[in-house]
């Protein structure tokens, strides 16, 4: 294989259990997948998922269980400097000395990495997160949004060939997510491979080439993001029927089918296999009386539903 097919980040079977007072948690479970060289790749799962636990174990700030990863072909246990030179992680938490100006913030963090002096890109680094004027600014009177813009740029101080961005939108206006994203895809453009994690769907959708959800410490999914939004063609209807009942009536044209109050059905169907229509007329027939109808956008719960009744199968 030549270096260009190689993966950007090759993880395989990798597993964490976290061991604190007598209690095991098992956050990753046998994880395997490859980031390709120069995507934007969206990792995604709600709260808990084990993303965090992943991102950790890449930056070399958790200790992996068991299985390996390679950033840029390097392992992170046989080349663990090289591994770490490959990469750049702007943190979910905002963590800065208030007392150094940006451009401080950037040469420490460049002299961190070894980068001589002559090599470094402070000014142009500044300059691509807008900061230039900030420049001699303490990093207290910052703004929030551009404290974010300072870790991106101390994430890129080694010119490192993959960014990882994790939860990099939490709490972050519309105007300034949008900038990011520009400034992200110029990266992209420009060769850099982007992983970012988030727990929305739509953010995964906008800018992400293939996306992978990971659910319970299990990746589930691992695709390309057209394919995967293909999925999420599952559409919800939420029915109030005329009795109480005791459980829920079964036909084929549903996916699935919940009891979520006395009178209260939540249906799941395939758009594409049955329509709105032939959903409430299986109702019909299993004698039940129709008295309101509701429907939902599926969501990306939607898309764990029917992904893991897919692994189930
Ligand atoms: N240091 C730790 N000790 C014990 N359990 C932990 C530790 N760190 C994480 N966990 C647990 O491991 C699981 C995965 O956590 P992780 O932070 O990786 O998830 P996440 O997908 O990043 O979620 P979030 O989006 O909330 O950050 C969770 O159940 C969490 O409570």
């Amino acid at each position: 294989m030549s270096s260009a097919d190689q993966p950007a980040i090759r993880i395989t079977d990798l597993a964490k259990t976290y061991e604190s007072a007598g209690q095991r948690k098992r956050a990753l479970d046998g994880v395997t997948f490859d980031v390709p060289r120069g995507q934007i790749f969206g990792l995604l799962g709600p709260n808990g998922a084990g993303k965090s636990t992943l991102i950790n174990i890449l930056a070399g700030l958790v200790v992996k269980s068991s299985g390996s990863a390679e950033i840029w072909g390097f392992d992170i246990d046989r080349h663990p400097r090289n591994a770490k030179r490959s990469i750049g992680i702007v943190p979910q938490e905002i963590l800065f000395d208030p007392f150094f100006t940006p451009r401080e913030a950037l040469e420490i963090q460049a002299g961190l990495y070894g980068v001589p002096k002559p090599e470094r890109i402070t000014d142009a680094l500044l300059d691509a997160v807008r900061l230039t004027d900030k420049a001699h600014a303490y990093a207290r009177t910052l703004s929030g949004g551009m404290k974010r813009r300072l870790l991106v740029a101390k994430a890129m101080v080694h010119s490192p060939p993959i960014l990882v961005l994790d939860e990099p939108t939490a709490g972050v206006d519309i105007e300034l997510r949008q900038q990011l994203w520009d400034y992200v895809r110029g990266l992209n453009r420009q060769g850099v491979t982007v992983v970012l994690t988030t727990h929305y769907l739509e953010e995964a959708e906008e800018l992400c080439d293939r996306i992978a959800i990971i659910n319970h410490g299990r990746l589930i999914a691992n695709e390309p993001t057209r394919a995967l939004i293909a999925k999420a063609q599952d559409k919800a209807v939420v029915v109030e029927v005329d009795r109480d009942l005791d459980s829920a009536p079964g036909n084929e044209c549903f996916e699935k089918i919940e009891l979520t109050g006395p009178r209260t059905l939540e249906i799941i169907y395939h758009k594409d296999k049955v329509n709105a229509g032939e959903v409430l007329a299986a109702l019909q027939r299993a004698g039940l009386g129709i008295v309101d109808v509701s429907t939902r956008d599926p969501d990306l719960e939607d898309v764990f539903l029917s992904l893991t009744r897919e692994v189930a199968a």
